[in-house]
């Protein structure tokens, strides 16, 4: 009997088709053995930790208080640099339409870029404006698949699927976030390699991850915070940055592609103890939270330079749209003791859009086969 168990205890070790009426009978043959498996299948769902929602406390209006060994303290001569993300990104353009032209020379074709917007967010609605603005004004043809709010899974998942299929279109960008009922993950995984633009499927992150590995694509936002870096000749190796919040889109790659180029990279995120601490010792300090005015003066060492990714739309009924743009970093306060830093707009925001230009242009390269 016991062997008969046993051996059906094998069968379905880490199964998930074990029926639930088979764990007691062995518990009742093998109760040590049993435990053991409970335990490890326990702490194998637990190894990659457990899944705690990002919520940063809500920063106070207070000004914030130095340690009083702060060096940061009455240093306003520095005269900072202000990273136009604007210009940077027109120069980018400019290069991007050349290579088009060309291209179409060369082959009669040229690249295309497929949205998917789902729902009506304002903020989503903008971004997606300037992205297909930005195609047109460097030849790329773009396609734009709006949807409402309220529409299945698997209508956002079709509309892929026939972008995946269409050979005109080679980059796919479904806009972030998607409504709540919807599963980003499964949505996403339904772009196709060669078309993810944006670089968020699992294969071109861990081919960031892995130093000698090219990923077919890098997000948008990383590559735009490099190339900020590199185009305003801010050294990268050895260098401690600091990236504020662990986002797919923005901070994860981002942290990636830093120690690509030889940075010293800390994290800091929602749970993390003291990040003002951690942030004062940083070189570069790159801040993708999502939150309004976070970093204030007490998280910046002089001289620092400051990038800011954070866009939140916040509620501005004197505003022409109803609401403004307003980044992650307290820009009056920063601007006192920075050696340089990117406003909110047009800052990161421009670049980003001209680096999925960019990926998107890749793509058509090599469909046409010609990279
Ligand atoms: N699949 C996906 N990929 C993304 O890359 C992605 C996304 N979803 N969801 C939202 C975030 C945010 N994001 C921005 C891009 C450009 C500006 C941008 O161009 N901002 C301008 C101003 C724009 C305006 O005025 O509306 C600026 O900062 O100057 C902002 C934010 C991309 N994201």
């Amino acid at each position: 009997m016991k062997v008969l168990f046993t051996t059906l205890r094998r069968r379905f070790i880490g199964s998930p088709l074990r029926p639930p009426a088979l764990n007691s009978l062995f518990n009742l043959f093998c109760p040590r053995k049993y435990e053991a498996e409970r335990a490890w299948r326990l702490s194998s769902s637990s190894i990659l930790g457990p899944d705690l929602p990002d919520i940063w406390k809500h920063p106070s209006s207070a000004p914030p208080t130095l340690p009083s060994h702060s060096t940061n303290q009455g240093c306003d001569d520095l005269n900072p640099t202000i990273i136009n993300g604007k210009i940077i990104a027109e120069e980018i353009r400019t290069g991007i339409a050349a290579e088009i032209r060309q291209m179409k020379d060369a082959t009669g074709k040229i690249p295309g870029l497929a949205v998917v917007l789902v729902g009506k967010r304002r903020d989503s609605q903008s971004y997606v404006r300037h992205k297909i603005k930005d195609c047109e004004e460097v030849g790329i043809n773009s396609f734009l698949d709006e949807l409402p709010e309220d529409c299945p899974q698997d209508d956002v998942v079709n509309a892929v699927s026939n972008f995946n299929k269409d050979p005109s279109v080679h980059g796919i960008l479904v806009q972030l976030p998607l409504p709540k009922h919807m599963d980003e993950e499964k949505v996403l995984n339904t772009i196709s390699l060669e078309k993810d633009v944006d670089g968020f499927h699992p294969l071109n992150v861990g081919n960031l991850a892995i130093r000698g590995r090219e990923p077919l694509f890098i997000p948008c936002a990383a590559k735009a915070c490099i190339e900020l870096l590199l185009r305003s000749g801010v050294e990268l190796v050895g260098k401690n940055v600091v990236v504020i919040g662990r986002s797919r889109v923005v901070g994860l790659p981002t942290s990636l592609l830093l120690q690509r180029h030889h940075a010293t990279v800390s994290v800091v995120h929602a749970h993390s103890k003291d990040p003002d601490r951690i942030a004062r010792e940083a070189d570069i300090v790159i801040s993708a939270a999502g939150v309004p005015n976070l970093v204030r003066r007490n998280w910046l060492k002089r001289g620092a330079v400051v990038i800011d990714v954070g866009t939140s739309p916040v509620e501005d009924p004197s505003s022409e749209h109803g609401y403004c743009l307003t980044g992650d970093v307290c820009y009056e306060e920063a601007f006192q003791l920075v050696s340089a830093i990117t406003p909110v707009p047009g800052g990161v925001g421009p670049v980003t859009v001209a680096m999925l230009l960019s990926n998107t242009l890749d793509s058509a390269k090599r469909a046409f086969g010609l990279s």
